[in-house]
Parts: C-alpha cells; structure tokens; sequence
C-alpha cells in the first residue's frame, strides 16, 4: 500500500536541495514546480562545479533536452559524485531516439546506475533499444514529444529496468513504474499537461525531490507522479487553456491537500508478465 501523502509531507518539511542539470527549456518552470512542492532547486552545468554541488545536494536529476560536449563532461562527473555520496538521481532522456549523440549521451549515463530514469513512451522504448544494441530507429517519437503508447512500451521498460537497475518511470495518458518485477499503473493526470513544455522535465525533479526527502525509489516514484497528475487535474478545473492551465498548475501543486492525495490517488499494482 502507497501513501503518497508521506512522501509529499517529507518534501514540505525537509525542502530537499534539488542539484538539477537540465535543459534551457526547462530550467524555469523546473525550478518553480519544485519551489512550489516545497524543495529547494539549484540548476548548475558548469563541469567546474558539479560534482561537488551534486555531493552536497539531496537529489540529482540529469536532463539531455538540449545537450553539448560541455555539458555531458558535467553531467557524468555529477552521476559520480551521487553515486559515491549515495545520493540518488534521476536520468530523464530527452528525445534519445532523436539522434546519434543524444542516443550515444543516454546510454553512458545509463550506465552510470542511475536510481530512476523517467521519459515517455516513446523515449523509454528507444532508450531500451539503445542499451540492448537493437535497431537504433526503434520507438518512434516526434522529437521531445511522444508517439507510442504506454501499454506499448510495458516490455522495454521492464527489459530497460533489468538491464540497468533503474526504476523506469513511463509517463503519458497513464503512466507506468516498473522494477523489473512490479509494475504500478497511475491513473491520474489530465491532456492538457503535455500541451505545456517541460512539465515533463519538471516531473523528473519532483521525483528527485521525492528521493531526496528520504522515499523509497519505487514507492516515491509512484507516489511523486500521483501526486503531479492530481495537480494537473486540479488545475484543470480551473483553466481556460494551456497559459492559464500552467499557472494554476502550480498553484495545485502548492495547495495540494496532503488527505486528498490518498484518497485521489489512483495507483494499481501487479507482478511485470514475464
Ligand atoms: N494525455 C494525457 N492525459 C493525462 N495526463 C497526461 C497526458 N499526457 C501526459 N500526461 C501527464 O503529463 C506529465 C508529463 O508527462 P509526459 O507528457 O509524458 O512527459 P514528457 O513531457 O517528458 O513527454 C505526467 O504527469 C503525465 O502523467
Ligand atoms: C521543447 C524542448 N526542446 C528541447 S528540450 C525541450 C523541453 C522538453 O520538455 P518535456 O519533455 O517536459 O516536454
Ligand atoms: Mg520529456
């Protein structure tokens, strides 16, 4: 049984540093949905400090968005210096089926035994094929956006989930969490999220933040993306569009009622099939 309120509540007493290296696109509303959750961000890519900002943060989260030779030196040093710290991080592979370097970034730091990796469909299934050296076109998606759906990449997330360790996150219309073993399915979350950019990448903090306060990987994942659907439905109710939606989904994400959160999520649990 998940309660996705503890977690939450452990964010909002503990505000966890987030160390984030992310994408130029993201680092703004990253930032704000994870001052909002009640964690403290930091976006730091220089090489020259890293390592060290990631071994004194709570949580790491690395985001290929908008990748360079620089950044990827920084980003390797900063999985590290989380592994040797024992902090956990999250790897979230922007468009990896897009092209070679970005395919050729994600698989080195998949290597790197992140605790989870989070993307959409699309990007689990290509990041799934890379690591297993399958055809390298394999998992479609249109650039960041994805074009598979979620039951489709099952079997690539719980193969990806073996090969590298990682918790694998899988998040769309429903989204997924897998182990290897269990898989949770969580049916909250609302169309209008994906008509606004990087509330994925953002996701991807939350769940650092979750790590960070002290969750379990598996658990706090869950619970990190049951609790940012229900914000996305809340906000919802009260937004005329995609620019109003992303306002009042930060206010959601604030005034979450820790109670609602049990009782809203919508989380179902088995064994993967194979
Ligand atoms: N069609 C949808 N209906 C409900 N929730 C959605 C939908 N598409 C995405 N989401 C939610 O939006 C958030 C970001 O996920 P997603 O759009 O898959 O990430 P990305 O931006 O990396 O592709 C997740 O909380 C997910 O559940
Ligand atoms: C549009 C875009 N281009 C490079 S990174 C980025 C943001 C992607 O954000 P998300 O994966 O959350 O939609
Ligand atoms: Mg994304």
């Amino acid at each position: 049984m998940i309660n996705p309120s503890v977690t939450l509540a452990h964010v909002r007493a503990n505000a966890p540093l987030v160390h984030n290296i992310t994408n130029y696109v993201a680092m703004q509303t990253m930032a704000n949905v994870l001052l909002a959750i009640g964690a403290s961000p930091a976006m730091a890519h220089a090489r020259e400090e890293a390592a060290e900002l990631a071994s004194l943060a709570s949580a790491l989260t690395i985001n290929i968005g908008t990748p360079s030779i620089d950044w990827l030196g920084a980003m390797g040093e900063a999985a590290h210096a989380a592994n040797r710290a024992g902090t956990p991080w999250v790897l979230d592979p922007v468009a990896v089926g897009a092209t070679a370097f970005r395919r050729q970034a994600a698989r080195r730091l998949a290597n790197l035994r992140p605790t989870v990796i989070r993307g959409n469909a699309s990007e689990i299934i290509a990041l799934n094929a890379v690591i297993d050296d399958q055809n390298p076109t394999a998992g479609g998606g249109k650039g960041v956006d994805a074009t598979d759906s979620i039951e489709h990449a099952e079997a690539a997330a719980q193969q990806l989930a073996r090969s590298t360790g990682a918790i694998i996150a899988v998040t769309g219309p429903r989204d997924l969490v897998c182990d290897g073993e269990q898989i949770a399915m969580i049916d909250n979350g609302h169309p209008l999220m994906p008509r606004v950019t990087a509330l994925g990448c953002a996701l991807t903090g939350v769940i650092g933040a979750f790590l960070g306060a002290g969750a379990e990987p598996f658990e706090g994942t869950v619970s990190a993306l049951a609790y940012y659907g229900l914000a996305g439905q809340q906000a919802a109710q009260q937004a005329q569009g995609p620019g109003s939606f992303a306002v009042q989904f930060l206010d959601a994400l604030a005034a979450m009622d820790e109670a609602t959160v049990d009782r809203e999520a919508r989380i179902s649990h088995r064994s993967c099939k194979h």
